[in-house]
């Protein structure tokens, strides 16, 4: 019997949201909550089942019509591997409105749902199509899959990102792509986040990349939308209060208000970009040296300088919100410094926290604060470990 877990973190952007839409770098990093995902298989089982427990249902795909489906798409595509990801994504999601026809696609949580199943069908077949050792593999015994999540649905944490991460780890290992313990060599890092990125387009179409990236590698990196990623060497992860502001937003409309704003002020937004691309370069050396020194209170304060300009460059395009206004102005009164994170208007922000904050009694009366003031509080860092897998204890 097969049984491991598999822990994949979310992210925040730290710097460099909305320019790198338009081809400047952006900063990401892990944050310490992620999606915990638990597989056990059934030798006498015929189902995979799965317990998604941040939509509150559980998704079954029953193996005989699997496999089914796989020889069809095989004999469709003699010869092709998986590669052919256009083809079997829109195979999936020919097959998933079927198995799900009459169950309804209208409310949110039954597009989330449908989107969910999607990412386990196409990412499930796509690891078993292109299984290394057996280019006829069928999956004959059934297993079970929970999925939890400390990252809300929506929220700009990277929760599709962690999820898909997740599942194509999961999936390879089952596939035989890699074993439980080879998941960390550099090319089944690359595989995950590959197939991780497969899923994010089921939900965002055509996403930058960098969150199934900085996902299945962990870290800090820099990113430019079209020509990859380069890790940051960072010494030890950023404390940060990551404050929900408990608005809901949509990346994709915002993105689109921004650029309706560029396009009325080219030469003015451009400018902003070039700024923005300015200080992620500032930024990158202050993170790389955090930790290397007794003190680093200079470059803390540098840093805190840079979280207010950042700050401030995405008020002046327009995304901040009353909430998040709230949540900056409880910090700065405490001496904190904060910036919204990912698209705003909404979602979350992020408070810089010192070295052993914890001892701090200003730090309790920020949270209490921000707690009382309605907003969602979880201290953790920015920049720690990406995927993992572990064995599973019964
Ligand atoms: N923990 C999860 N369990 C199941 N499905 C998830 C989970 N997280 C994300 N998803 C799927 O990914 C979709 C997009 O997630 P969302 O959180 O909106 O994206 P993002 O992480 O980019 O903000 C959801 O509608 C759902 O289908
Ligand atoms: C605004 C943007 O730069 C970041 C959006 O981040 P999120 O969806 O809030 O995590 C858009 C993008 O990079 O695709």
């Amino acid at each position: 019997m097969l049984k491991f877990q598999i822990h994949a973190p979310g992210k925040v952007i730290l710097h460099g949201e909305h320019a790198v839409v338009y081809h400047k770098p952006a900063l990401a990093a892990v944050v310490g909550l992620g999606t915990k995902l638990q597989l056990r298989t059934q030798p006498e089982s015929q189902v995979a089942s799965f317990q998604l427990e941040a939509l509150n249902c559980t998704l079954e795909i029953q193996l005989p019509e699997f496999n089914a489906f796989l020889s069809k798409f095989r004999s469709k595509y003699p010869g092709d591997k998986p590669d052919c990801t256009a083809k079997l994504l829109e195979e999936v999601r020919a097959e998933v409105a079927k198995q799900l026809e009459g169950s309804g696609s209208n409310t949110p949580k039954q597009q989330s749902t449908q989107k969910a199943f999607v990412s386990i069908y196409y990412l499930l077949a796509g690891a078993v199509l292109s299984a290394p050792k057996n280019p006829t593999l069928t999956l004959q015994s059934g297993f079970q899959v929970k999925i939890e999540s400390e990252l809300n649905v929506g929220s700009g944490l990277g929760s599709s990102a962690s999820y898909g991460a997740a599942l194509a780890a999961a999936f390879l290992i089952l596939a035989g792509h890699f074993g439980k313990e080879s998941y960390i060599r550099e090319e089944n890092q690359a595989l995950i986040s590959q197939w991780a990125y497969e899923s994010e387009r089921i939900s965002h179409g055509t996403p930058s990349g960098v969150d199934n990236t900085v996902c299945t590698y962990g870290g800090m990196l820099k990113f430019i939308k079209g020509q990859g990623f380069q890790p940051l060497h960072i010494h030890k992860p950023l404390n940060i209060l990551l404050v929900d502001s408990r608005v809901s937003r949509s990346t994709a409309d915002i993105v689109a208000k921004v650029r309706h704003l560029a396009e009325t002020f080219p030469h003015l937004i451009e400018a902003i970009w070039k700024t923005c691309e300015e200080l992620v370069t500032a930024a990158i050396p202050l993170y790389e040296s955090f930790g290397n020194a007794k003190d680093d209170s200079e470059k803390f304060e540098k840093l805190e300088r840079l979280f207010q300009i950042n700050n401030d460059l995405l008020k002046a395009i327009g995304v901040t919100h009353p909430k998040l206004e709230q949540i900056f102005t409880i910090a700065f009164k405490r001496g904190f410094f904060s910036k919204l994170t990912g698209a705003g208007a909404g979602g979350f922000a992020i408070v810089l926290l010192p070295e052993n904050y914890e001892q701090n009694e200003v730090y309790w009366k920020l949270k209490e604060e921000l707690e009382a003031a309605g907003f969602g509080v979880h201290a953790t860092t920015a920049g720690g470990a990406g995927l993992r897998v572990s064995t599973l204890e019964d």
